[in-house]
């Protein structure tokens, strides 16, 4: 099946580095001159500038072209996703569609999948999301996601056209359960990050880490994600590698709180408007989300880190 890839950033363009060594891929960027520029010197030099393009991939700003294709994954930021759905529905309609994001959507406490549903209802729709760095996945670094897709039979089918020579796809039917697992992560890490900026320790980001995965579960089984899918590699092992490495945006984005240091805005940190979103949702339905709501504080500014620790740890004590 031919595959196409709709959002031209680090992971779009490492998806479809990977893709290409399995056949032709389409990648389209919605800047025609950013795809001019790709096409002709054969790299993403604004977002993954160390990964040749390979001769498989044709960049395009062309959508009617790029939606060809069979299969379209949609790797643009979570909260751009449903614009960017609006503006190619027609051509997307028979389509099977493969969000790529993750996060939750700021106005509507949707996950991506959900937002193809509601978006593009007639098309089929699936998930791709774990533990991988676009840069990893471009170096060919062996690496395993979750392919999440409520249809048992388009999810096999996903997991054989997706999966390549270093990407290891893992099915599941619960899109639910990956989608939470991966918007959830990002919140954590900016915890972690800051409680890290701050100096407070590694045992303290392990206890943060811990009550995070504790704080993911409560959400996701609250709408009805299966207890194991959050165990899996989109749960537990994106925590795992968000948490504890810089070379998320994430993380890096909590170091930088914690430091009181500057930090780029033009970069995409999905954690900072989920963390938004779990808070409204929170405060809304009554439900018990300490590290959510206390990160989405230290993220808009509205309270300093030092004080967002105190307060977590003067909770009243209680059952783990
Ligand atoms: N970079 C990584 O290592 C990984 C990223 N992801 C997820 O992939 C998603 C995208 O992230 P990145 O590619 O890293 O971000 P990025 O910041 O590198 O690129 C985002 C791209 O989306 C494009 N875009 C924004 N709005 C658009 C719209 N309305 N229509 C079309 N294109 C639009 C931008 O022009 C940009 O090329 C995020 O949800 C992220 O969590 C998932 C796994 C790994
Ligand atoms: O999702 C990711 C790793 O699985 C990438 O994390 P960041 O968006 O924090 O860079």
């Amino acid at each position: 099946m031919s595959v196409s890839v709709l959002g031209s950033g680090a992971f779009g363009t490492a998806l479809a580095i990977s893709l290409a060594g399995k056949g032709p891929v389409t990648l389209w960027a919605r800047d025609p001159e950013q795809a001019q520029m790709m096409q002709n010197h054969r790299v993403n030099s604004a977002r993954l500038p160390n990964a040749p393009l390979p001769k498989a991939i044709t960049v395009t700003s062309d959508a009617d072209l790029a939606a060809e294709s069979e299969i379209i994954l949609l790797s643009v930021p979570m909260q751009k996703l449903r614009s960017a759905l609006c503006a190619h529905s027609a051509t997307l309609r028979d389509k099977t569609l493969v969000a790529c994001c993750k996060g939750i959507e700021l106005t509507s406490g949707l996950g991506p999948v959900s937002v193809i549903r509601e978006t593009v209802p007639e098309a089929r729709a699936a998930l791709l999301t774990g533990p991988s760095f676009a840069n990893d996945i471009a170096r060919g670094l062996p690496t395993a996601l979750t392919l999440a897709c409520a249809d048992d039979a388009i999810g096999r089918d996903l997991q054989h056209e997706l999966s390549t020579t270093n990407l290891r796809l893992y099915r599941t039917a619960d899109t639910i359960g990956a989608e939470l697992g991966g918007a959830l992560k990002n919140v954590m890490a900016i915890g972690c990050g800051a409680c890290i900026g701050e100096g407070m320790g590694e045992s303290a980001r392990a206890a943060l880490m811990t009550r995070g995965f504790a704080e993911m579960q409560r959400f996701a089984l609250m709408r009805g994600a299966r207890p194991e899918t959050l165990m899996g590699l989109s749960g537990m092992g994106d925590l795992v590698l968000t948490c504890c490495s810089e070379l998320s945006r994430n993380y890096r984005f909590g170091l930088s709180l914690g430091r009181q240091d500057a930090f780029d805005t033009n970069t995409t940190v999905e954690g900072v408007a989920t963390a938004k979103a779990l808070a409204k949702i929170a405060k809304a339905e009554d439900l018990d989300m300490p590290i959510s709501t206390i990160v989405s504080e230290i993220s808009t500014g509205k309270c300093s880190v030092g004080e967002a620790m105190r307060w977590l740890l003067n909770r009243p004590l209680k059952e783990e």
